[in-house]
């Protein structure tokens, strides 16, 4: 076995199984304790609730409480393995929300046998939630589902793959894109993928200036253009007039790849036919679709990203969805809308342009970190995270009407520890 692999197996099996557990937050040495937490004191809250449905907020932890669902058709980059081996992975969105915004997680995998039962599921414990992360869902059934529930809940509903991963690939690709010299709309840009996470990330640069010509995303088919009959409304928006048929045609001079699909599919030939300065987002998980490695060696000039937390240039939704939801949790937020999609991922891209404390890069190695090719984007254990992009979001939510709270006395917040500092 690698080495990573016996590593990562004994970290998931021992000292206990799993990666986290559920932790009380109030006293519970006396017979008194216990008399306010459960019968007799527990039905003083349940009558306040009955009666104003809102003390929920005030009286359980469901303002805190985001649930982690999946029904494990696409997980990471594997595919669709089922609801019980996404289960890893959902702790883990547990542990990333918890570590880095303080949020309690409840993950859930739904074995579900259509994409109609999977929402009524969801739905009917929604109410449970401050907010809902759909997470691993595969496409495209995943813009029904997250279009359904969105109009069925009264809370956050976001699919992270989807709006999680485009705006930290936004914020990613635009500081990129400066570093080489380029502007988003004059790129070349080439998708490598057509699902959630593809689709969510093209529109995303298209709202903020990409043009849809110079746009070509490719599928398990090739190319996706005007000709094709066979494609689904979602991936019909990027379709256009081109003769370029095959992975190799739409790099061939292009300035950006993205790859939002599986292991090893971009060559070392097809990085080499790309424009000068590069920029290559191989973001699927765990491998990426070219190794940093391969395309170092191949070539000098490359600006490379991966989703990875062990190469630099992490892009990867972890660095979106704990501070979003901090945000619209804090100002109880009824949806995530586009302007706090937009606010979140121009706070991540502002951040990554200022001095970075040396708590941060001795986390990730010692070296200086400073804004350019190997460093685009924060890094996930930056404390500043939290203080700008929950700022940024809440704030969005307050301006566009969706917050149902002001603006908290705790925000800006300084760190994960001041979440209950109110
Ligand atoms: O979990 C990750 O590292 C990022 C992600 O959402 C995915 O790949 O589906
Ligand atoms: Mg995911």
């Amino acid at each position: 076995m690698s080495d990573l692999k016996t590593a990562a197996l004994e970290y998931h099996a021992n000292p206990r199984p799993g990666k986290l557990s559920v932790e009380l937050t109030k006293a519970t040495a006396t017979a008194r304790d216990l008399s306010l937490a459960y019968s007799p004191g527990v039905a003083e809250p349940v009558r306040e609730i009955a009666r104003d449905p809102e003390l929920a907020y005030k009286y359980t932890g469901k303002g805190n409480l985001v649930a982690v669902i999946s029904d494990g058709t696409a997980i990471l980059g594997l595919g669709n393995l089922g609801p019980l081996a996404s289960k890893p992975v959902m702790e883990g969105k547990g542990v990333l929300f918890k570590r880095f915004a303080g949020i309690d997680v409840f993950d859930i995998e739904v074995d579900s046998e259509s994409p109609q039962a999977f929402i009524d599921t969801v739905k009917r414990i929604s109410i449970t939630f401050g907010g809902i992360n759909l997470e691993d869902i595969k496409a495209p059934e995943c813009f029904e589902i997250e279009r359904a529930l969105i109009e069925q809940c009264d809370i956050p509903v976001f699919h992270d793959d989807q709006h999680g991963t485009a705006i930290v690939t936004a914020a990613g690709m635009i500081n990129a894109l400066e570093i080489a010299g380029k502007t988003l709309p004059e790129a070349k840009i080439v998708c490598l993928g057509a699902g959630a996470a593809a689709i969510s990330c093209m529109k995303l640069l298209v709202s903020m200036g990409a043009r849809i010509e110079n746009i070509f995303m490719v599928d398990r088919t090739g190319v996706i253009h005007s000709g094709r009959d066979d494609l689904n409304q979602y991936k019909a928006v990027f379709a256009h007039a081109t003769e370029k048929r095959t992975l190799a045609d739409a790099l061939a001079g292009a300035d950006v790849f993205v790859g939002l699909s599986g292991p090893n599919l971009l060559s070392a030939e097809g990085l080499l036919s790309m424009a000068a300065n590069p920029i290559v987002f191989a973001c699927s998980n765990p491998d990426p679709e070219i190794s940093p490695e391969l395309a170092h060696a191949t070539r000098s000039d490359v600006i490379m990203a991966t989703g990875r937390s062990d190469y630099p240039n992490q892009v990867n939704n972890v660095l979106g969805f704990p501070f979003i939801f901090r945000g619209a949790l804090d100002v109880r937020a009824k949806r995530i809308n586009e302007e706090m999609k937009v606010a979140a991922a121009n706070a991540l891209r502002e951040l990554a342009k200022l001095p970075v404390p040396q708590d941060v890069c001795d986390a990730y190695g010692g070296a200086p970190l400073e804004f350019g090719r190997e460093y685009i984007i924060p890094k996930p254990m930056d404390k500043r995270l939290i203080t700008l992009i929950s700022d940024a979001v809440a704030k969005a939510a307050i301006e566009t009407g969706v917050a149902t709270l002001p603006y908290p006395k705790n925000y800006p917040l300084k760190s994960v520890d001041d979440v209950f500092n109110g």
